[in-house]
Formats: C-alpha cells, sequence, structure tokens
C-alpha cells in the first residue's frame, strides 16, 4: 500500500494540546477541524482501525474542546472508537501513527494514557453512567467543573443508557449529554429509537417542534429561555418540550448541524454557561464526512485495514482459509435450509457475526436487536420457550453483558438456547476490551448447559449441526476471529457425541489435551517434542462440560505429563479438568499436570499471535512446559 504524502496543516501544526486551540480566534476552528479531518484520514490510512465514526465527529471535537476546559472538565466518548480526533488534539497526534499496534495508542479512550480520558471504553453506552458519577463526584466535592459524555444513536439502543438517564433525571446533576446521531451503528441501526431519532430530525417534526417551541419557551427556566433566543440565531431551530428525553427529566436542545462549528460553539457556550440538572444535546452528524470513499461505502469506513487515501481502497488479508465467522454463517444456513425452527438472532453486530448473509437468505428468521446483548438471550429464550431453534450470534466479549439473562433466564429454565461465541481468543489490535477471554469460565459452573469450542472449521461445522440437533438444554460453541486452518471441509456437518473428545494423535509419555484454537500449535509442538524423543499424544478436548471423562482417565493413566491448552482465562476448561482429575485422585499418582491458560492480566493489543506469544501459548511455550515439567534432564536436552 503506498504511503501518501502527509497532508499540510499550518494550524494544526500549532496545537499541541486544547489549551492552544482555546486561544485561536474562533474564526479559525473551521480550518482546525478541515486540518484535523486530513491527519485523521492520513494517520489511519497507514495503520487501520476506527475511520468513520471519527471523520463523523471531528467539527464536535474541535467544539467541544474549545468550549469546555478539558482535562478539568471530563469527556466521556461512548465506546471511544470515535475518539481519534480526540486523541490528536490531546498531545497524541504523533501516537496516532501507531494506533492499535503493538506498543502504540489504544484504539479506544484509556485511562492509563491520557488525562484527557477520564474514562476508558470500547464496549458501549457506559458514558452516561460513567458521566453521572463523575458529576456527582463534583458536586460533592464542591468542584463546578462540566462533565460531558458523547453517545451515538447506535449505543444509545441499549438499556444502559436509560437506566443512567433514569438516574440522572431523578439525580438533576449536572451533565451534558450529547447524542451524536449520525443514523448509523456499525451497520444501518434498528429498532424504534432509531425511527423516533429519525423523526425528530425530519423537517416535519422539525418545524411542528419548532412552532411549539416559540410557545413551549416562555414557559421555561430562564437559562432555557435565553439558550433558545441566542441558539436560535445561528442554528437551525431550538426546541424543547415533549422529547422522550424531556420525559426522562433531561432539557433537551436540538437537532443541530454537527458540522457546522458556527452552530455548535453557541450551543456548547449557552448550555455551559446556563442552568443546572442534565441536558441532551441532539447533534446530527454523518458517518465517513468528508472522506467520499468512506460516505459512498454501506458501513462508512466504521473500521478498515490499511488503505489508500486517493482511492480508498482497503488492504485484503491473504488467506486460503475461510473466516471463522463465514463458516458459522453458511453452515447455517445449510442447516436452517432443512430445519425450519432455525432463528438467528444478533446484537448490532450482522456482518461481524456472518449473520447478514443468514439474513439475505433468511430475512423474516434473523433478528438484529440493536446493542442489547442482555435483549437478545432473553428474546431467545422466549423463542425457545415455543419451540423455535434460536441462535444467539454475539463476540465472546459481549456475551459478557448478559450473564444473568444467561443464568437466570435460559439456564435455570434448561431451555435451548444455542449461543455461537465468536471472537473467542485474543482478537488483536481492539485489545484488552475485545478479547473473548471469560466465555469458558462463566458458562461452565451452570448447570446443564453445554460447551464446546471448534479447533477448526470443520469442527465449527460440526459443532453447529450438533448445536441443531440437541434440544435438552442450552449448548454453546466458540470460536476465533479470523481464518480457519484450512483443513477439508465436511459437505455438511455431523452431530458430535456430547461430551466426547477425540485423540488427534497417538503417543505414550507427553499428552497435550487442547480446547478449541490451540489444537495446531498443539500438533506442532508434539511433532518437535518427538524429535526430542518424546513421544506425544495430542486430543481435541471438544467439549468443556461435560467433560469427556474417559479420554482424561486414560491422558492421565498412560502418560507422565499432561499439558492442558486453551485460549481463555484462568478458571476455563483446564480449571474443570483440574477439578475433575483432584475430585478423582487422577493427580495422586505423581501424574506432572500442567494448565496453560491466558495471563492473570489484560493483554495489550497487537498482532493475534504475538498477544498468544505474549501469553505463552504459543509452540515454543508448550515445548517448553513440557521439557520444564519433566526436570532438568530434559531441560539439558532441549538445550542441547
Ligand atoms: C456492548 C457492545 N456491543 C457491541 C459493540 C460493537 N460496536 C462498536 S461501535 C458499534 C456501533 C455504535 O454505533 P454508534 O453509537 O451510533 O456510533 P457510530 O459508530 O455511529 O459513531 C457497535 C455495535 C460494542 N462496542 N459494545
Ligand atoms: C468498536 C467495536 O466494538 C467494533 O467496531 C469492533 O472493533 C469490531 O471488531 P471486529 O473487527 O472483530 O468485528
Ligand atoms: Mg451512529
Amino acid at each position: 500500500m503506498p504511503l501518501s504524502q502527509r497532508p499540510s496543516t499550518p494550524l494544526l501544526d500549532r496545537i499541541a494540546s486544547p489549551a492552544d486551540l482555546r486561544r485561536l480566534p474562533e474564526a479559525s476552528l473551521r480550518q482546525v477541524a478541515d486540518e484535523l479531518r486530513q491527519d485523521l484520514i492520513d494517520a489511519v490510512s497507514r495503520t487501520g482501525g476506527h475511520l468513520g465514526a471519527g471523520l463523523g465527529v471531528v467539527e464536535l471535537t474541535v467544539a467541544i474542546h474549545a468550549v469546555f476546559d478539558t482535562p478539568a472538565d471530563r469527556l466521556i466518548w461512548d465506546v471511544g472508537h470515535q475518539a481519534y480526533p480526540h486523541k490528536i488534539l490531546t498531545g497524541r497526534r504523533e501516537a496516532m501513527r501507531t494506533v492499535r499496534q503493538e506498543g502504540g495508542l489504544s484504539g479506544f479512550a484509556k485511562r492509563t494514557e491520557s488525562e484527557f480520558d477520564p474514562f476508558g471504553a470500547g464496549h458501549s453506552s457506559t458514558s452516561i453512567s460513567a458521566g453521572l458519577g463523575m458529576a456527582v463526584a463534583s458536586e460533592l466535592d464542591g468542584r463546578r467543573n462540566h462533565v460531558v459524555a458523547v453517545i451515538g444513536d447506535g449505543a444509545m439502543s441499549a438499556g444502559m443508557a436509560y437506566e443512567a438517564m433514569n438516574n440522572a433525571g431523578a439525580l438533576d446533576a449536572r451533565l451534558i449529554v450529547i447524542l451524536n446521531d449520525n443514523d448509523m451503528s456499525i451497520a444501518p441501526p434498528t429498532g424504534a429509537l432509531s425511527a423516533y431519532l429519525a423523526r425528530l430530525v425530519s423537517g416535519r417534526t422539525y418545524r411542528s417542534l419548532r412552532d411549539r417551541a416559540k410557545t413551549v419557551t416562555r414557559r421555561l427556566p430562564e437559562f432555557v429561555r435565553e439558550g433558545a433566543r441566542k441558539t436560535e440565531e445561528y442554528t437551525r431551530g431550538f426546541f424543547t418540550g415533549g422529547t422522550m428525553f424531556e420525559e426522562l427529566g433531561f432539557y433537551y436542545v436540538g437537532p443541530i448541524d454537527g458540522h457546522d462549528v458556527d452552530h455548535l460553539l453557541p450551543v456548547l457556550k449557552n448550555v455551559r454557561d446556563t442552568g443546572d440538572g442534565p441536558v441532551l444535546i441532539h447533534v446530527v452528524t454523518r458517518k465517513g464526512k468528508g472522506y467520499p470513499p468512506a460516505e459512498a461505502s454501506a458501513d462508512k469506513y466504521h473500521g478498515v485495514s490499511k488503505f489508500d487515501v486517493v482511492t480508498g481502497a482497503q488492504a485484503k488479508p491473504k488467506s486460503n482459509a475461510p473466516s471463522y465467522t463465514k463458516v458459522f454463517a453458511e453452515t447455517l444456513i445449510q442447516e436452517a435450509h432443512e430445519d425450519e425452527r432455525i432463528v438467528a438472532i444478533n446484537a448490532a453486530m450482522p456482518d461481524g457475526t456472518g449473520l447478514d448473509l443468514f439474513g439475505q437468505a433468511f430475512p423474516k428468521r434473523t433478528f438484529d436487536v440493536g446493542i442489547a446483548e442482555q435483549h437478545a438471550v432473553t428474546f431467545a429464550a422466549g423463542l425457545a420457550t415455543e419451540g423455535f431453534k434460536p441462535f444467539v450470534a454475539i463476540y465472546s466479549t459481549f456475551l459478557q453483558r448478559a450473564y444473568d439473562q444467561i443464568v437466570h433466564d435460559v439456564a435455570i429454565q434448561h431451555l435451548p438456547v444455542r449461543f455461537a461465541i465468536d471472537r473467542a481468543g485474543f482478537v488483536g489490535a481492539d485489545g484488552p476490551t475485545h478479547a473473548g477471554s471469560f466465555d469458558t469460565g462463566f458458562l461452565c459452573p451452570l448447570p446443564g448447559m453445554v460447551v464446546m469450542a471448534a479447533a477448526d472449521e470443520a469442527e465449527l461445522r460440526h459443532m453447529v449441526r450438533t448445536a441443531v440437533e440437541h434440544d435438552g438444554g442450552p449448548i454453546s460453541f466458540r470460536y476465533p476471529r479470523g481464518n480457519g486452518t484450512g483443513v477439508e471441509m465436511p459437505e455438511r456437518g455431523k452431530a458430535l457425541e456430547i461430551g466426547r473428545g477425540r485423540i488427534v494423535r497417538e503417543g505414550s509419555k507427553v499428552a497435550i489435551l487442547s480446547f478449541g484454537s490451540r489444537l495446531a500449535e498443539a500438533v506442532a509442538a508434539a511433532e518437535e517434542l518427538e524429535g526430542f524423543g518424546l513421544s506425544t499424544t495430542v486430543a481435541d478436548a471438544r467439549f468443556a462440560k461435560p467433560l469427556d471423562t474417559d479420554l482424561i482417565g486414560r491422558l492421565a493413566r498412560e502418560h507422565e505429563v499432561l499439558v492442558l491448552i486453551e485460549e481463555g482465562a484462568s478458571g476455563g476448561f483446564a480449571a474443570q479438568v483440574l477439578e475433575h482429575m483432584a475430585r478423582h485422585g487422577l493427580m495422586d499418582r505423581g501424574l506432572k499436570v500442567r494448565p496453560m491458560t491466558m495471563p492473570d492480566r489484560f493483554v495489550d493489543h497487537a498482532a493475534p499471535d504475538a498477544m498468544i506469544r505474549a501469553s505463552g501459548l504459543d509452540r515454543a511455550a508448550i515445548v517448553e512446559t513440557v521439557f520444564r515439567a519433566l526436570g532438568d534432564a530434559a531441560q539439558r536436552v532441549m538445550r542441547a
């Protein structure tokens, strides 16, 4: 990918922090925004990352930092994927050339990275709650700083945002919420809220509200009336009253053109300088704004790989194997042709989970519920009570949101909800907020839950079929981000025997029992060990629950060392096996058991292979673990 020349940015070059921005005349802020946009495009073209959302908030970012006294005033970006322009303005401009690279900046807001990031994120819809906490703290401390939370229309679909607004309205704390409405989530937004926001910004509603505003404003407190008067001079309109946000106790201001700095500045100043209690400013923007390839693309360049700035063409990863996500989607489509009770649910991630493909094949049997993982799970539970076969496809990291629903609505009622857990394990550039680390650990303790992990794409196909056939309670299967291993694919999956693993390679001294994606490395390690004269068995557990106790017993009895490996946090598969072995005395005769899991720390973003290496889950680490277990003599052999 040819690197473009860095754009000329004379004004931006003078801004090392927002204080510099605030010293500039307001008339020059438009140019700052233009330069910031060019700089953002240039930076992301070199690294890849989230682009469309940042492009849409360039003017808003400039205006907020120009009006508010950051970092004393707290600025929270929901999700944080749109915070790249904010990073550029807050002393991280050069470092942005390292964003999401190993050792470089995070792709999200992060407290340890800058005092301008008062709250870290990655998952959505947390900003209003966190902002409310800060606003209340500020009042308790007797400070009078402002707290501004910027949240997108997609993030506004999550229940947590409403829990926070409900509380904010009651507490009446001074909190400024900016709703950045670009009528986009990652995919086009779904649901009644999105339709409601569209009505608010539509001309008809806008006009009628504006007319009403003239009478309503007379009854409003002084600060709002004053705000209304001043704002109308600059914006397309100001109105308040009757919106859902007002019913929740917020003063509603908007819609405001979020790409016009001259519109934004007076509104933000009015809100800054007048009144108290929670305020919601409804700002209308366009995702991908100002970069034609982004504006023209279906996802508005939500997340991109490195790209050519002139053409917008993105670098394509090279692989001969299909992605796990695609295998999942194609297999589910195949199965759904055979079984009309199969339905599929995702939470605002149709493309990421492959359910966009399922939706094309079965539009009436596909449901995108918005960013609402909790609801997705209980909605699936409801479908299951009526005899449907719901597949809930959610990334491991986002499924964390729905734990009580999994326990209370699915597991206790023993409902046959199928959990397709994508992005299980390290995901690379998105880092620790998005790593799929905990699913095995949180699912295994649940009575009646079946927990599977696919070692390759053919296994995934079998697991989808297994989940279709398994009607006797909840069942899950996890699979990683990225491409499969390139194994031969069966025409159709076969239903696996529940709780039965498989031997992949026979040996006699060392055994490696793998759960999921580490199997290929385990086989590679076994071959290396064989080269040292250590005969090694490799087995694929397939199930963390129920465990294949026969297989475990055999491996324990017939080997000197047993390595347990998984791409998940401790407390998962290895913990299950160890507990079983301890209960049944399988380690009492001197078997050396070594669990290999993710380390007890959050692993920073890097390429997935590097994260695996840093976590000691690669071939070399397996070999070393075996030699350490065997003791000094064996280690001398290895060194020699
Ligand atoms: C709990 C959770 N679920 C899903 C996601 C994945 N996700 C990241 S950004 C995004 C869309 C957000 O849309 P919006 O808030 O409107 O921001 P925009 O990208 O449009 O600026 C989604 C679904 C997430 N980060 N967190
Ligand atoms: C910000 C966010 O949560 C998503 O955009 C996420 O980065 C997508 O990850 P994938 O690229 O793995 O779909
Ligand atoms: Mg949006």
